[in-house]
């Protein structure tokens, strides 16, 4: 990724003299040229510049400023975050206003003084640093849950709730599909409690067959039964203290849900064989990608036992339905691939970042995460794109899921857009850009639709 520090500024220009003289001009930087519309394209995708000094008269239209104004539009929605400073001819100040009306950051005129261009340049620089520097804080700290990466206004609900129960003594029981990041939420339930420093012990029910089960959970005396040969303490036990995370809850069998909730009512255990009553403080979590309640009145779950472990249900929404996350996490993974793997994949070619975001991904983030992890081994470019992903793209048609009242789909629309555009961009005038619609027009619709901004 590009170094904020050490900014490398893209300078396209078709007059061969000013190139040159720039270049030597800015020799502290690092500076790539070119000089029409396309190479620029090639260098931006390339380089991810921080700057971009250009001019408005490029060919194949070099007397006027429609190339340029087209090249000013094609590279903010390929970097939307680079700054582009613009170079206008002493009476053009019409087309320089309607070049920053298009995105670009400022501009000078020619001929260039260039301790003018300087100060710019420094200006620039700064205000490039600290957007960058808030971008990463606010991705880090959004859902101000470790590990825990999005954006989505849902999950910005549920990372709300996590912070407010995770000090009580609450059982909580977090619902959702597979990968949706139930653990994740799990252990943040335990690391913002009093119990950190405690054990975090996790036991997946289904994992475990019927016959270990309870010697997994509540531990066996020596003898107990043949291959007991010494006493051994079980996962509520080895909890002590801290948080037992009872993953695939729907799957214990249903002779331990009864001793679970004994356990649950009296916070005492008896390990298998033994007579003792072994006093326990554990707060319990457990998930489920089961319905509860149907399996309730299907007889395959207690009652009692249920509304013991749901003293607070947590919902969270598969990956399909978060706005703005599919971009928001498949950058976090790419930019931790990168890094885990001495890597430097400078982010998604425009037409993958288009299938990641039309994918439905039924695995939800562990689909994504161990997508993209294999996805960037093989990449051999700069660039990561639909030959590496293999993500079959959605056939053009109406899903019955799409089958909506226009006003519906409409909204869902606006607000998915917008909250991509603020997540790719962390700055509201650019976003209104990006969108293509005015900053004041921006405002209203984030009011509208009640669109959190942190
Ligand atoms: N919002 C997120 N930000 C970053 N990483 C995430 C997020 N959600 C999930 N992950 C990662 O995705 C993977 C799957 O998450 P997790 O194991 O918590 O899902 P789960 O819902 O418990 O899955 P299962 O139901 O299969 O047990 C993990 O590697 C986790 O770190």
């Amino acid at each position: 990724m590009n170094n904020i520090d050490q900014p490398t500024i893209l300078i396209v220009e078709d007059d061969e003299g000013l190139l040159k003289q720039l270049c030597w001009h800015f020799d502290q930087y690092e500076i790539i040229t070119a000089s029409t519309r396309a190479e620029a394209l090639t260098a931006a995708k390339q380089y991810t510049p921080t700057i971009i000094l250009q001019d408005l008269g490029l060919p194949p239209d070099p007397d006027g400023v429609s190339e340029g104004m087209k090249c000013i539009q094609s590279l903010l929605s390929l970097q939307p975050n680079c700054k582009i400073l613009v170079m206008t001819g002493r009476s053009e100040e019409k087309n320089a206003l309607r070049a920053i009306e298009l995105g670009a950051y400022d501009f000078f005129p020619k001929p260039i003084n260039t301790d003018t261009l300087d100060l710019i340049i420094e200006r620039v620089i700064r205000v490039h640093s600290l957007e960058e520097k808030n971008r990463q804080k606010r991705i880090s700290s959004s859902s101000s849950i470790p590990n825990l990466i999005t954006a989505d206004p849902t999950m910005l609900d549920v990372c709300n709730l996590v912070r407010k129960i995770a000090p009580t003594p609450i059982t909580c029981t977090i619902l959702g599909e597979s990968g949706v990041g139930k653990e994740v939420i799990a252990k943040a339930l335990h690391n913002l409690s009093e119990r950190a420093d405690k054990p975090f012990m996790a036991i997946n029910c289904a994992a475990i067959p019927d016959n270990l089960m309870e010697s997994e959970l509540f531990g066996y005396e020596k003898g107990a039964f043949s291959g007991a040969i010494k006493q051994t303490i079980g996962k509520i036990e080895a909890a002590e203290g801290g948080t037992l995370f009872l993953d695939e809850i729907g799957d214990m069998p249903p002779s331990l849900q009864v001793k679970l909730l004994r356990f649950l009512q009296q916070r005492v255990i008896q390990r298998v064989g033994g007579v003792k009553e072994i006093e326990i403080d554990v707060r319990v979590v457990c998930a489920t990608n089961k319905n509860l309640k149907s399996m309730i009145e299907s007889g395959d779950f207690r009652e009692d036992l249920f509304y013991r472990i749901c003293e607070m249900e947590i919902d969270i929404p598969p990956l399909r339905n978060r706005q703005g996350d599919k971009t928001l996490l498949a950058r976090h993974f790419l930019d931790r691939v990168n890094q885990e793997n001495n890597l430097n994949i400078k982010g998604f070619t425009e037409e993958a970042l288009n299938a990641i975001n039309q994918y439905d991904w039924p695995g939800n983030v562990r689909e994504m995460e161990n997508r993209l992890k294999t996805s960037a081994i093989m990449c051999n470019n700069n660039y990561l794109g639909m030959d590496e992903l293999l993500i079959e793209q959605k056939a053009e048609g109406v899903s019955t899921d799409q089958l909506k009242t226009l006003k519906e789909t409409r909204t869902h629309a606006e607000i998915g857009a917008i909250t991509q555009a603020i997540a790719a961009t962390n700055n509201l005038s650019a976003a209104a850009k990006l969108l293509g619609i005015s900053r004041p027009t921006l405002y209203d619709m984030i009011k509208k639709h009640e669109i959190p901004l942190s």
